[in-house]
Formats: C-alpha cells, sequence, structure tokens
C-alpha cells in the first residue's frame, strides 16, 4: 500500500523572483527514514499561472539540474505534486470496502469510459488504466443517491512490462509502443477488478506463468453477469483492431445500467 507521507508546505509567498516567471514558497520536506524524522529546509517554485506556455523550459531547467550533482550545483528535487484525491486508490477502497452496490460500480466504470473517450478524441494513450490509479473523489452515499466520483491519476512510472500483465496489452510487449487499443484491454481488466472487488487478477501467477497466459491467449475467469463478462472479453481481445470504441464501451455500459436497475426494481415493476 502507498503509505502517504506527510509534506508541509508552507505558503510564505515572496514576491515574483526577478525576470522569472514563478511564485517562490518557503517550505519543509519531512521524511521519516527508520523511524528517524528528517526535515529540509526546501523552496517551491510553482510556474505562474499566466505563463504555462514557458513550462517546457520550465521543466527543463528542473531536469537538467536534477540530472547532475556538484558541491557547488544547486540540489533539484524530482517532484510531482498532484490534487489529494479524499479516498484514495480504488483498488484499495473496494477491498476496505464490504457493501458497495453494482449501480455504485457501474457508474465508476462508466466515468473512466468517459476519461478513456475524453483521452481517444484527443488521440492521447495513458497507458496505464488500472484500479489503483483510479482515485475516489467522493465516496457517495447510497442512502443520498449520492454517486461516486472518480479522477484517473497519472500513468505514473510504469513497472516492469511483466508485472504488469494482465493490464498491459499483450502487442506491448513485442511493439513496446502504447497505442489508442492498449487502453481498452487495459479497461477490460479494470473493469474485472472493480467487479471482484479490487481483487488483482492473476494475482497469484508469477511472472512467467503471467507470459504463458498471454502466450496461450488466456481470457480472465468469466463474471457471472454474462453481458458485463462479454464487454470485458470484448475488451480484451487479443487483435488489438477488434477491441470495441469508447463509445461502443459507453453504449454498452449504459445499456447494463439501465438492465441493472429493471432487474434491481423488478419488484416495483411487476404489474399491480
Ligand atoms: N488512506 C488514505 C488515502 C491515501 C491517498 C489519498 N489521496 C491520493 N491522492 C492522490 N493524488 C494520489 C493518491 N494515490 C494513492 N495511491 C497512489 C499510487 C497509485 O496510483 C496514488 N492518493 C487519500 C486517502
Amino acid at each position: 500500500t502507498t503509505q502517504v507521507k506527510q509534506l508541509s508546505i508552507s505558503l510564505q509567498s515572496e514576491s515574483l523572483g526577478q525576470g522569472s516567471f514563478t511564485h517562490i514558497f518557503r517550505g519543509s520536506k519531512t521524511d521519516q527514514r527508520d523511524g528517524v524524522t528528517h526535515s529540509t529546509e526546501v523552496l517551491l517554485k510553482v510556474l505562474d499561472a499566466n505563463h504555462k506556455n514557458c513550462w517546457e523550459s520550465f521543466f527543463e531547467a528542473a531536469s537538467l539540474m536534477s540530472q547532475i550533482s556538484h558541491k557547488h550545483l544547486l540540489l533539484v528535487y524530482d517532484i510531482m505534486v498532484q490534487e489529494f484525491v479524499k479516498h484514495g486508490a480504488l483498488d484499495l477502497y473496494l477491498k476496505k470496502s464490504t457493501s458497495v452496490s453494482v449501480s455504485w460500480k457501474l457508474d465508476v466504470a462508466k466515468q473512466l469510459a468517459c476519461a478513456l473517450n475524453f483521452l481517444e478524441e484527443k488521440n492521447i494513450a495513458h497507458g496505464n488504466i488500472c484500479a489503483k490509479n483510479l482515485l475516489l473523489a467522493r465516496e457517495g452515499d447510497p442512502s443520498t443517491d449520492n454517486s461516486p466520483f472518480i479522477k484517473l491519476s497519472d500513468p505514473g512510472i510504469s513497472m516492469a512490462l511483466l508485472d504488469r500483465i494482465p493490464w498491459v496489452a499483450p502487442e506491448v510487449l513485442n511493439t513496446l509502443e502504447i497505442e489508442l487499443e492498449c487502453d481498452k484491454w487495459s479497461f477490460g481488466s479494470t473493469l474485472w477488478e472493480i467487479f471482484n472487488n479490487g481483487e488483482a487478477p492473476l494475482q497469484g501467477l508469477d511472472p512467467i506463468h503471467k507470459q504463458q497466459f498471454y502466450e496461450h491467449f488466456s481470457n480472465l475467469p468469466a463474471l457471472e453477469w454474462t453481458e458485463l463478462a462479454d464487454l470485458i472479453s470484448q475488451c480484451m481481445q487479443y487483435q488489438p483492431e477488434l477491441r470495441p470504441s469508447c463509445r461502443s464501451i459507453i453504449r454498452q455500459l449504459n445499456s447494463l445500467i439501465t438492465s441493472d436497475y429493471e432487474i434491481l426494481h423488478a419488484s416495483d415493476t411487476l404489474p399491480k
């Protein structure tokens, strides 16, 4: 599990540095290492909102300085600051939660499909779709019919490819290229996770057996709900071009939501 460490940033904004396009904040980085707390004074440079166009040179400067080290060269930390999402990663949330409804899971699946549809329209492949990278901003409350709200996290530094079986699409092991269709495969794998309460697919297999899973064109164990199992197997087809478009995925999810509604409320709709 990802231990969320404390990093305090105090907001003493100085004036804009002379000629630079950043806001300067003073902060301290606290690290717990073997029980000892280390605190380091840090300075945060935040790119000014009106100068987003200079972000390349902003990152270039930072990355250049972080690649080399010398006693007379300033130490620059590799850090990514992102919005803190209230309920954390979805896989852990599902493992901890006992009563998550089917409609809750379908709602989350549809939100992920919408995010993928947006990326597809921008021709951007994410490359690391999995429940661990879905962050839960709002839990949703069944009693007040309040729905959950998820945010797809950054692709992050990808783990070794074999460890990402079965989320990483099979063709990626050969091409090492991430295409749009790869995200469809990963979507299928993530759907499987969501409807198996956060249990990682093939979790017991070692990397060799995971590789054989692809070599034998194997499929994940089918879920009881046939229509949902069909959608997962459509997404997890070994031929990338046969995987459904995001629009088709959303359409199929909508009909699952409707059918789920009918099943759930069948008693209400029986003829009196
Ligand atoms: N207990 C607890 C708790 C933990 C974390 C958060 N919030 C949050 N916000 C983010 N922006 C990213 C993440 N995050 C979590 N795991 C990863 C690595 C896998 O992606 C990223 N967590 C909220 C509650």
